[in-house]
C-alpha cells in the first residue's frame, strides 16, 4: 500500500510502509551482510538507507540516535532526504585493527567492527550508489582538564612535551562509535530467543521499526540510542598488542557530575582519576583507554535520576545507604538498565584481552569483562579523598551491594546525605 505524501514540502512521492515484509524484489545487487566475517569485503557494508529500500540490508537508520533531528531538518526543508555525505579526508587519524576478534560473530554484537573503514573498504559500492555510511569516526585532540593541571601542580604527573603538552594539555586519539546491533548475537548474549527480542524491541518502542517483526531476513538493527566515545592515551597502535600495559576506565554518562560537577555522586572525580591513571600509564610507555558510554542515569534517563534524588532526600529518616537502591526501584522498576553484557564488545574491537589497571569498583563491569574472557589484573577504587561528602551514601550503598571495596573506609552507619532543602 502506498499513499501520496509531500516530503519537506518540496517533492511528492510515495510513503514506503515497512510493515508489509520485503519490498517487492530486493535488488539483485543489494549488498549481503555476513556478520562476523574476517574481512570487510566478505562481511559487506551496512546499508540502512531510507531512499533505496530495495538495497537496504539493516533495520533502522544510520546514526539512529539522531534520526529524529534529521527528519526535522528534512521536514523543515534544510536538508534533502537523499543527501549523501562527501567522505573526502574523513578517514581515521589512526588505524584500528583488524583484530582476530572481528571474525567471530559472537564476540562483537553491538557495534560494527568495520564501521570506521566504510569509506575505504566500500568505496566501490559507494561510488556505485550504495548508501553505506561510517558508524565509527577516529580523530585526534588535546584535552585540558582542571584535575590534570592539579595533578601536575601536586607533582603526581609531569609535563613531558609528548603525552602532556607544555600547557598541561593531554594528547589523545578519540573515537565516536554508533551502535550497530546484530540481533541473533544480542539475543544470545541475553539468553532470549531472537523472535522474543525483536517483538519486545518493536512493541516497546511504540512500533517504531516494523521490520523487526516483518523482515526476519534483516539481522542487523541500528537502534536510536546513544553510542560511546573512546579516549586513547599514548600510542593507539599499541592498544591490544598483547604486551603493552593498559590502564582503563569504563564510564557511563552522568551529565550532572561529569559536566557540572554536581556532588551527589562520584562520577566526575572517578572519571578524572581514571584519566590520570591513563596518562600516568602512557607516560610509562603503556597505553590508556577511557570508554565513555552514553547511558545517562544507569540508562534510566536523567528525569528518572532526578525524581529518585527527590525521593531519597525527602524520605522519612533521611537519605541513607540502606534505602539508596530501593528508591530507584520504586521510580524505575529496576535498579539499573545499563546491561554491561554488551560493554566488552569494544574491548574485542580494540583487540584487548587484558586490562592491567582498571579504574572501577563495579562488580557488574568486572563480571561482564570476565565472562567475555578479558582479564582484569588490578581493580583501582576511587581514592577516599575524592568522594564528595554527599556521595558517601552512594558509595556505602554500592560497596554493601557487592561493589569492590578493598581500600574503601566504610562508615555505613554514620552516613547520611543532605536533605533536599539544605
Ligand atoms: N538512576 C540513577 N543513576 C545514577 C545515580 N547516581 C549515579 N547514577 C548513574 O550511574 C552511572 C554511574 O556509572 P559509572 O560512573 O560508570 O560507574 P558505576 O557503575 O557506578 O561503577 P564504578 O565503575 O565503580 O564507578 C551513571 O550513568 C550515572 O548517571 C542515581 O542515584 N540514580
Ligand atoms: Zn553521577
Amino acid at each position: 500500500m502506498s499513499v501520496n505524501a509531500s516530503a519537506g514540502g518540496r517533492s511528492r512521492n510515495h510513503i514506503v510502509l515497512t510493515s508489509h515484509g520485503a519490498p517487492t524484489g530486493v535488488a539483485a545487487d543489494a549488498p549481503t551482510l555476513n556478520w562476523g566475517a574476517p574481512s570487510p569485503r566478505e562481511r559487506g557494508p551496512v546499508v540502512a538507507t531510507l531512499t533505496d529500500p530495495k538495497r537496504r540490508n539493516a533495520i533502522g537508520t544510520h546514526a539512529g540516535g539522531y534520526s529524529v533531528y534529521r527528519a526535522l531538518a528534512i521536514a523543515a526543508g534544510s536538508l534533502t532526504a537523499d543527501f549523501r555525505a562527501d567522505l573526502t579526508d574523513t578517514s581515521p587519524s589512526d588505524p584500528i585493527g583488524p583484530h582476530p576478534q572481528w571474525g567471530d560473530p559472537g564476540k562483537i554484537v553491538s557495534l560494527d567492527p568495520y564501521g570506521h573503514m566504510t569509506g575505504e573498504a566500500f568505496a566501490e559500492e559507494i561510488a556505485a550508489g550504495i548508501d553505506a555510511r561510517p558508524s565509527i569516526a577516529i580523530t585526534r585532540a588535546h584535552i585540558d582538564m582542571p584535575e590534570i593541571r592539579e595533578a601536575i601542580r601536586a607533582g603526581r604527573l609531569a609535563i613531558d612535551g609528548d603525552i602532556i603538552g607544555p600547557k598541561g594539555d593531554v594528547r589523545v586519539t578519540k573515537a565516536a562509535v554508533d551502535p550497530v546491533w546484530y540481533l541473533p548475537g544480542i539475543a544470545e548474549r541475553f539468553g532470549v530467543g531472537e523472535g522474543a527480542l525483536r517483538r519486545a524491541l518493536f512493541e516497546h518502542t511504540g512500533g517504531m521499526f516494523p521490520e523487526l517483526v516483518t523482515r526476519g531476513d534483516l539481522k542487523v538493527f541500528l537502534p536510536p540510542i546513544g553510542g560511546m566515545t573512546l579516549y586513547m592515551f599514548g600510542d593507539p597502535s599499541k592498544i591490544g598488542d598483547g604486551v603493552t600495559p593498559l590502564a582503563c576506565r569504563v564510564h557511563d554518562e552522568c551529565n550532572g557530575s561529569d559536566v557540572f560537577s554536581s556532588d551527589i555522586c562520584t562520577c566526575r572525580p572517578y572519571l578524572a582519576h581514571g584519566i590520570e591513571m591513563c596518562v600516568e600509564m602512557a607516560q610509562k610507555g603503556g597505553v590508556g583507554l577511557v570508554v565513555y558510554n552514553r547511558k545517562e542515569g544507569r540508562a534510566l534517563g536523567e528525569v528518572t535520576k532526578f525524581l529518585v534524588y527527590n525521593a531519597r532526600k525527602r524520605q522519612q529518616g533521611g537519605d541513607l545507604p540502606e534505602t539508596y537502591f530501593k528508591r530507584t526501584e520504586c521510580v524505575a522498576g529496576v535498579q539499573d538498565m545499563r546491561f554491561q553484557e554488551l560493554m566488552p564488545d569494544v574491548f574485542h574491537w580494540l583487540g584487548i584481552s587484558r586490562i592491567d589497571r582498571f579504574a572501577s569498583m563495579s562488580d557488574m563491569k568486572f563480571n561482564a569483562l570476565a565472562r567475555a574472557g578479558i582479564e582484569v589484573v588490578e581493580r583501582v577504587p576511587i581514592p577516599d579523598d575524592l568522594i564528595p561528602s554527599d556521595a558517601r551514601v552512594e558509595m556505602e550503598a554500592k560497596v554493601s551491594a557487592g561493589y569492590y571495596g578493598v581500600g574503601f573506609q566504610s562508615q555505613y552507619d554514620a552516613t547520611q546525605g543532605r536533605a533536599l532543602k539544605e
